[in-house]
């Protein structure tokens, strides 16, 4: 099989050939139907401690783009749903090539044009790796935020005037040190989904605590522009990069909201 991708011959209906889990019951993303997911008075706020990184890449990985800092920066998460303390490794995009179209999870089937994951592991593991491979749904917590179309996002601007450094396939640029991560972020992380769930591209290994919130972040008409910019690996736009939701079988979602 061609590597995967999202175009017609290697697009998610092809992943199950190499990844047969893709047929799991696990997979992700999933639509979030309001009226079938349960509050939970036990699911409390969670905590986000990002420090600044010495030296990170933004980089364009054929199917997103991607800010990855060196391993081990110290920048964790806390809270919520989760039992124990997860280390941040790396945050990336998924976007549509108009604005009724991008997110990979729903909400009461409406999708956002864009959707942003920040990707952590269980630091019980002794790496990242160790943490996909872990087994069951604690291995990974990914918070995942809409974006949605508006004001400029003034915390996201560093990112997105990068965007064009790293417009073609397998192109990286340095981040400038005094990016603040932190501030892309809610002031308070508080009104989220959360599910058992899979990475949404191959491996699609069904390691993931997933945590969406109900908030969407702004970015402006430019900024979405610059993502529709991006060229993958076959030299398309890179837009579309976004699987289409999966059955949720016998999982519940929870709610930290009313
Ligand atoms: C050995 O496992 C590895 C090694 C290197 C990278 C990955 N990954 C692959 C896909 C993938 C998809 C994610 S999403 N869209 O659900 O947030 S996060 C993620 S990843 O864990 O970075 C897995
Ligand atoms: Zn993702």
């Amino acid at each position: 099989m061609a590597p995967w991708g999202y175009e017609k011959d290697n697009g998610p209906a092809h992943w199950h050939k190499d990844c047969p889990i893709a047929n799991g019951k696990n997979q992700s993303p999933i639509d979030l139907i309001n009226g079938e997911v349960k509050y939970d008075s036990g699911l409390k706020p969670l905590t986000a401690k990002y420090v600044p990184f010495s030296d990170a890449k933004f980089l364009n990985n054929g199917h997103s783009v991607q800010f990855q800092p060196s391993a081990g920066n110290g920048s964790e998460l806390t809270g919520g749903p989760l039992a124990v303390k997860y280390n941040f490794e790396q945050f990336h995009f998924h976007w549509g090539n108009n604005d009724t179209e991008g997110s990979e999870h729903r909400v009461d089937g409406k999708m956002y044009p864009a959707e942003l994951h920040f990707v952590h592991w269980n630091s019980t593991n002794p790496s990242f790796k160790d943490a996909v491979g872990s087994g069951g749904p604690n291995g990974l917590a990914v918070l995942g935020f809409f974006l949605k179309v508006g004001a400029e996002n003034a915390a996201l601007k560093p990112i997105t005037d990068l965007i064009p450094k790293v417009k073609d396939a397998g192109t990286s640029v340095t981040v400038p040190s005094n990016f603040d991560m932190q501030a892309i972020l809610p002031a308070t992380l508080t009104d989220y989904y959360t599910y058992d769930g899979s990475l949404t591209t191959p491996p699609l290994a069904e390691c993931v605590k997933w945590i969406v919130f109900k908030q969407p972040l702004e970015v402006s008409a430019a900024q979405m522009e610059a993502f529709r910019s991006v060229i993958n690996r076959d030299g398309k736009p890179m837009g579309g990069n976004y699987r289409p939701p999966c059955p949720l079988h016998d999982r519940a979602v929870k709610t930290s909201f009313k």
